[in-house]
């Protein structure tokens, strides 16, 4: 486990290096300065971090089904040059490749299509199609959104939602706010391959891997800045400072986007448009526990068109037992809901109960015996983006007992009033709604490839007087998202103050 030390007692302390943010940049920058500096040289590296624990978006609940349930990333992307990957191959983790996605499900026609139907079905490989063609197409053409790329290309209808449920959901966005400069950016940098691994354990298990022995002050949010060519004053919320030689910054863009840290000197102007050009949306988890299965055993992971949850998947690993308060687990299955962009927008506007009710429902369509018509209205829900129509429906999660965890209110069986006679309301046992817009300290899922900000990750990652260097997926040059990403761009800013740094050792 990494070091807490009492940060009251070290607060006057002046360091060589502070790491602000705990996630997986700030954890792989502070390891390799730590590395490099001693790690007995206490006063080399510390990270600072708001939160309550390291990781930032790696966190997982229990309680629902015998294992840890992610409710942030919960796949390696690719099998190739991950630094993720590398580091569970050094903890000797053991890994599953699953194909994504091994089906799809068409909500419109009612009709679910495995791998091979979907490899004759024209337009969903016309959406392939167009998508893979990007690592092709001109970096600096005029920025266009994909919307008005595919409009261009002249595709369908069909294939438009299906590009919408695939693609942009996954991205984090939807089409209209995809940018086609970097998508063709991250098309031509993505060096990592398409399947997706699990893990055998908790990603919190890589992030303590990392952070072993590492001088970490926790619940120590950075409110301002200060630096100049000496050196680097960091200030917290509750008046504490902390000096050092260099600082690095690896909070989510949402964040600095949100003013929650200030600058002395102000951030210059191209630093500032960096911030506000790079998009993160929200992200919702839908976690829905289940007593049976209902759906076929080898199926992994659906992309559903024209539905309430665009994507669904279905993880299962080794009974862990894990629970020490003795409870038992609500079920023995797992399906996640994913949806993210204006979709997740739509659903946070929702009660909890209400976007379980609704999964559910989606779920019996996909699963049932699919006799009776959905008992809710289909306009309400899906990219057309209409306004929820249940709005007034009153949040009765807010008077639950929450026992999964400080933060996410479990939705029990009761309070969701479905169809017994349909296979998801009669083998679900209950669920949450994890709302990533709500973490107070990360805002948002991850960011997108946005539309009119070309080069902004590059400016994001601009140094600042040679003493406050920036890290986090959103400086990721390949405009990537994913966990290996966040830790590149923890080393690179790590090697950058290095660089620097002649004067090496302490
Ligand atoms: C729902 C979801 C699903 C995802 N799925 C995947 C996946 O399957 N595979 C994948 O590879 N990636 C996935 N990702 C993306 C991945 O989680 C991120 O790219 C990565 O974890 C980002 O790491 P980071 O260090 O850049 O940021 P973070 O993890 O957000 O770390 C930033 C840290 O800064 C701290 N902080 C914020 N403000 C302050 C402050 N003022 N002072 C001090 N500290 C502060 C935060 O508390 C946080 O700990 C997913 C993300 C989400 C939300």
């Amino acid at each position: 486990m990494a070091c807490m030390a009492n940060h009251q007692a070290h607060s006057s302390h002046h360091y060589r290096v502070v790491v602000v943010g705990g996630g997986l940049a700030g954890l792989a920058a502070a390891r390799m300065l730590a590395d490099h500096y001693s790690l007995t040289d206490t006063q080399a590296v510390l990270i600072l971090e708001a939160g309550t624990s390291l990781g930032g978006r790696i966190k997982h609940i229990t309680g629902l089904v015998p294992w840890p349930v992610e409710v942030g990333p919960e796949f390696i992307h690719g099998t190739m040059n991950s630094s993720f990957k590398d580091i569970a191959d050094r903890m000797k983790c053991q890994m599953r490749e699953l194909p994504y996605p091994d089906r799809y499900y068409l909500g419109n026609e009612r009709r679910m299509l495995c791998s091979d139907e979907a490899e004759k079905h024209e337009d969903i490989q016309h959406a392939h199609k167009l998508f893979q063609e990007l690592a092709f197409e001109d970096p600096d053409a005029p920025d266009i959104s994909m919307a008005e790329y595919l409009h261009r290309r002249g595709t369908n209808n069909s294939v438009y939602q299906l590009a919408e449920s695939i693609y942009a959901n996954d991205f984090g966005c939807s089409l209209k706010q995809l940018g086609v400069r970097e998508c063709i950016q991250e098309a031509q940098n993505w060096i990592y391959g398409d399947t997706y691994l699990i893990l055998d354990r908790p990603m919190s298990s890589v992030v303590d891997f990392i952070a072993k022995g590492l001088q970490v002050h926790l619940d120590w949010a950075v409110q301002r800045v200060q630096y100049g060519t000496h050196g680097v004053k960091l200030h917290s919320s509750d008046g504490l400072i902390v000096t050092a030689d260099y600082a690095i910054l690896a909070v989510p863009v949402t964040i600095l986007q949100h003013g929650v840290i200030t600058f002395n000197p102000p951030l210059p102007k191209a630093k500032l448009d960096a911030i506000q050009s790079i998009g993160m949306n929200n992200c919702v988890k839908v976690l829905m526990a289940f007593s049976d299965r209902f759906w076929p055993e080898d199926m992994f992971d659906v992309v559903c068109t024209n539905c309430f949850l665009p994507e669904i998947w279905i993880t299962q690993y080794p009974s862990t037992s894990n629970h020490t308060d003795g409870r038992a687990p609500l079920g023995k299955f797992i399906v996640v809901g994913f949806m993210a962009g204006e979709v997740a927008a739509a659903a946070s506007r929702l009660p909890e109960a209400e976007v379980i009710r609704r999964s559910l429902s989606q779920l019996d369509e996909m699963f049932g015996q699919v006799s009776q018509k959905a008992e809710y209205d289909r306009s309400g829900y899906c990219h057309g983006i209409k306004v929820d129509p249940l709005n007034d429906i009153p949040d009765r999660s807010k008077d639950l007992h929450n026992f999964l965890t400080r933060d996410h209110v479990l939705i029990p069986r009761e309070y969701v009033q479905c169809p017994r006679s349909r296979p998801a309301s009669a083998f679900f046992q209950g669920g949450c709604v994890v709302n990533w817009e709500k973490e107070s300290f990360v805002r948002g899922g991850y960011t997108y490839p946005s539309l009119n900000a070309h080069g902004a990750r590059f400016a994001l990652a601009e140094p600042l007087q040679k003493r406050v260097f920036f890290a986090g997926e959103a400086t990721h040059p390949g405009v990537n998202p994913c966990m290996q990403a966040a830790i590149d761009t923890g080393r690179r800013a790590a090697s950058e103050i290095l660089s620097l740094d002649v004067s090496g050792r302490l």
